[in-house]
């Protein structure tokens, strides 16, 4: 059952003040299993408030970063409670405008609270080292310096969880921050930035700018008062972000796209690895970067795994995420939903063999969403636009190989690095995965999907930009290493 709530307007939040943007222009976020709801209104912001925003985060800069670390940890404490106390209406704010089914919600907003108590108690952690000098009377050490004030530009698939795993760390290591949410998940992303209002955040630590990629999104790429962005999301405005701090000499990090392989192995667990390979492909409709989309199976047991996981996915329940029965929810928008028809329209075309799905849902209801069903192809070829390109949707390729190198070559012959499996029973086989191939994620007997809060996140090639975040990892982003040398 929906739960009818009435739709507000969200401010901007900016110099700890919730308000219009100066236009007063905005816009409305609707619910992807069922065009005709509207979860709230946030703001269609212009410059003058990213203007705003970023000289309220410049001048908390100052006194911020003069806290001490524990100090700063205090407050991710405070809003860790407060984000467990409202885990239940944010979790519905988010399944009602993403798409998401309840129970994702809840455990992604669950992994947002441990993720802002993990980066509270990194205020209490080390942050540098003692080395040894040659001069016998000197000390030698190092310490981090913020970097000031980050703009953080987030996609709408992880509309809490990236948020905060990217504000956590930049407020525990001195900064303050001009946060972009995507605008399909914009309702979402203000009611977290609350639960750090409500935490006492000092004002203009933390200010939100709701409006369009192309001018927020970019306002932050060229503003000079912003030192370092973060940013996830696609490639396209991945490489923007790139060449925009470069040439202004503002530091970067990028998580992008994946085109993640599973490679099935002929000694297999073939059930574990059916399990897998629906959780970690079609969870959350397939809108992960670490989702897999390419199974890689060795002809010995090709046709047996095929079998089972059709079986598997012919049983997959879609509907409206917060219906308690669904396991896979809509697509997040009609965008989205247009770009993976289209991939289908592309595989299809290419000569792949449609075993199941391949288009919208039919049925009443269903028209008033954007429900695409599973779908999974084999006989593609590892050329092929679906094998290549991320599709971002409920979309599997199977593809069938003989050993284990051709399979590594497969996998490998992606632009993209960021996650990769391997079902084998074999530790030989596992030695060789982990050497081989080229992926910041690479597991064993376990989906693709998923990360795990306190250990590095990102990708190699161009899902990423080369930093982690995430664990400790995110340290490296957030600060610059200043080595002192002291003597008397
Ligand atoms: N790695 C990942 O986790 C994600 C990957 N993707 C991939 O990207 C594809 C497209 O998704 P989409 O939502 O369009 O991704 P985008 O890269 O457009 O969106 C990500 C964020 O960037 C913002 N943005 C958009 N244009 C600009 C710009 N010119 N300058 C700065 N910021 C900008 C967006 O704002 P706004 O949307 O409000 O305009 C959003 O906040 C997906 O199909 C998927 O393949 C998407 C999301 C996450
Ligand atoms: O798999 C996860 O939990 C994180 C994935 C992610 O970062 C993303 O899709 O952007």
């Amino acid at each position: 059952m929906m739960v009818p709530t009435e739709p507000r307007t969200y401010g901007n939040y900016i110099d700890g003040l919730w308000a219009a943007s100066v236009s007063g222009n905005i816009e409305a976020s609707i619910n992807p299993a069922d065009r005709h709801e509207t979860v709230g209104y946030c703001q269609k912001s212009g410059q003058e408030d990213l203007d705003r925003a970023v000289a309220a985060a410049r001048r908390a800069a100052l006194i911020w970063r003069r806290l001490s670390a524990p100090a700063r940890g205090d407050f991710l404490f405070k809003a860790a409670n407060v984000l467990e106390s409202r885990l239940d209406d944010i979790a519905e704010t988010m399944t009602r405008e993403m798409g998401k089914t309840l129970p994702e919600a809840r455990g992604e907003t669950a992994r947002g609270v441990a993720i802002l108590r993990y980066y509270a108690g990194e205020g209490m952690r080390k942050h540098g080292d003692v080395i040894p000098s040659t001069d016998p009377d000197g000390l030698m050490f190092t310490t981090r310096a913020s970097l000031g004030v980050v703009g953080l530009i987030t996609p709408w698939n992880f509309p809490v969880a990236i948020p905060i795993w990217k504000i956590a760390p930049a407020l525990v290591y001195g900064n303050t921050v001009v946060f972009k949410p995507a605008q399909d998940t914009a309702i979402t992303a203000a009611k977290v930035v609350e639960c750090f209002a409500e935490a006492g955040l000092p004002y203009g630590v933390l200010n939100l700018v709701t409006g369009a990629g192309s001018v927020i999104g970019q306002g932050i790429i060229d503003h000079p008062g912003i030192d370092g962005i973060s940013f996830t999301g696609s490639d396209g405005v991945g490489k923007k972000v790139a060449l925009g701090a470069v040439a202004r000499g503002a530091k970067y990090q990028l998580e992008m796209g994946g085109k993640n392989p599973v490679i099935v192995c002929n000694d297999a667990d073939l059930d574990l690895a059916v399990d897998a390979v629906i959780s970690g492909g079609l969870k959350s409709t397939g809108q992960k970067c670490t989702c897999t989309s390419r199974v890689i199976v060795m002809s010995g047991v090709y046709e047996t795994f095929k079998d089972k996981l059709l079986h598997k996915v012919r049983q997959i329940k879609v509907g409206p995420g917060m219906v308690q029965d669904t396991w896979m929810g809509p697509c997040a928008s009609e965008n989205q939903m247009q770009t993976v028809l289209s991939y289908i329209d592309k595989g299809t075309a290419e000569g792949a063999t449609l075993l199941h799905g391949g288009g919208r849902m039919q049925g009443e209801g269903y028209e008033q969403g954007f429900y695409v069903l599973p779908t999974l192809f084999e006989n593609v070829n590892p050329d092929m636009v679906i094998a290549q390109e991320e599709i971002f949707g409920p979309v599997l390729a199977l593809l069938k190989v003989d050993t284990l190198e051709e399979a590594l070559n497969v996998a490998n012959g992606s632009r993209y690095g960021l996650s990769a499996s391997v079902f084998t029973r074999d530790v030989g086989r596992a030695m060789t995965f982990i050497r081989e191939m080229d992926a910041g994620l690479v597991r064993i007997n376990a989906e693709s999907a998923g990360v795990e809060l306190q250990a590095p996140f990102g990708g190699m090639k161009q899902s990423s930009s080369g930093s982690r975040e995430q664990g400790q990892a995110a340290i490296e982003f957030y600060t610059s290493i200043k080595t002192v040398f002291m003597k008397s």
